[in-house]
């Protein structure tokens, strides 16, 4: 017992000396978006919404892509009048959804004329299917953004020099990718543990840094750059499917003694975004606006191109 509590002494002492003295950096950049069009997929809400607040504030058209009409609609209402930005407009997105992505695309593409930043940072951590008979954790987190991203790349490739950014997670570095994750992520269905939808999770936030790693490479000579990142521990929405009284728990005690706000959460979306000359750094993998390298397995060349090649496969590009 005494044991025990000792280590929740220090893991509380270990919490609050971060809270005290590990500050996040803040985006300084001035760069200035005056003429840029900028989609920030799940902008309504949590690191997004703060996201798509800093970008409105450069002047950049903001295109919220959002599952809610009611809440995409609210949330660019709520950033025109907080940023005085005119252009900050809803186009409803269901990434559990790859015929709603296709029209997403297909209106987006006839409507606008630029796509300067598309940020990929929709995610959830949900059980179920998506409409397309995939996990919803991978099918959201990572089929869907592999499709869009795919289906807006010509546009990025016009507007170059353009980015696309992949929020992942430092959960990305306990997921695995041996491809038999694909049918596990098939099996979760309402009533998975939690501990079945962090495994999920984790696996699709290795597929956004791999889908990243291996963008790269087919962008070189671009002028298309793309980054993935961990956003640090925020507190959002994300969580909202956490059920279990043990991980209810836990999530409360990071959401009070570690995590930070939204606005902190999009500083190292800010960086990969606006920060100029890392393009040399396309592919790579950020947390705290600064380069990681991330294990051998999220950088593996084979495994980068056979998840590209599995993921064409499942949202029917060949
Ligand atoms: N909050 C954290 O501590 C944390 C840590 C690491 C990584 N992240 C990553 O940061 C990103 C933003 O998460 P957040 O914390 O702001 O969570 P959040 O739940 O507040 O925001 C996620 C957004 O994704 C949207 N979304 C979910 N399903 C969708 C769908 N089918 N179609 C379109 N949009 C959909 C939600 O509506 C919401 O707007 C995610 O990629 C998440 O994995 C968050």
């Amino acid at each position: 017992m005494i044991f025990y509590l000792f280590i929740v002494v220090l893991l509380v002492a270990y919490f609050i000396a971060h809270r005290i003295f590990v500050q996040r950096k803040t985006f300084t950049g001035t760069a200035k978006l005056h003429g840029k069009t900028v989609i920030v997929t799940g902008g309504n809400t949590g690191i997004g919404k703060a996201t798509a607040a800093a970008m409105a504030v450069r002047g950049a058209r903001v295109i919220l892509a959002c599952r809610s009409k009611q809440r995409g609609e609210e949330a660019a209402r709520e950033l025109r009048m907080e940023t005085g930005n005119e252009s900050v407009i809803f186009m409803q997105l269901d990434l559990a959804s790859q015929k709603n992505i296709r029209s997403f695309a297909e209106n987006f593409l006839k409507a606008e004329s630029r796509l300067d930043l598309l940020i990929n940072n929709a995610a959830l951590a949900t059980p179920g299917r998506t409409e397309d008979g995939l996990g919803m954790i991978l099918g959201v987190n990572h089929i869907g953004p592999f499709l869009l991203t795919n289906l807006l790349l010509e546009r990025l490739k016009e507007c170059a020099p353009s980015r696309v950014i992949n929020v992942s997670s430092c959960g990305h570095d306990l997921g695995t990718i041996d491809f038999e994750c694909i049918n596990t992520h098939k099996r979760l269905t309402l009533g998975s543990s939690d501990g079945d939808l962090f495994r999920a999770y984790t696996h699709s936030k290795l597929c956004n840094v791999l889908f990243t790693h291996e963008l790269a490479k087919r962008l070189e000579g671009t002028k298309v750059t793309c980054y993935s990142l961990h956003p640090g521990s925020v507190r959002s929405e994300l969580g909202r499917d956490i059920n279990e009284w043990h991980t209810r728990i836990i999530k409360a005690f990071i959401s009070k003694l570690w995590a930070t706000d939204p606005v902190s959460g999009a500083q190292t979306t800010l960086y990969c975004a606006l920060q100029e000359d890392i393009e040399h750094l396309s592919g790579r993998y950020f947390s705290d606006s600064q380069l990681v390298q991330v294990k051998p397995e999220a950088r593996d060349d084979g495994i980068a191109k056979k998840l590209w090649d599995v993921s064409e496969k499942l949202c029917g590009m060949i």
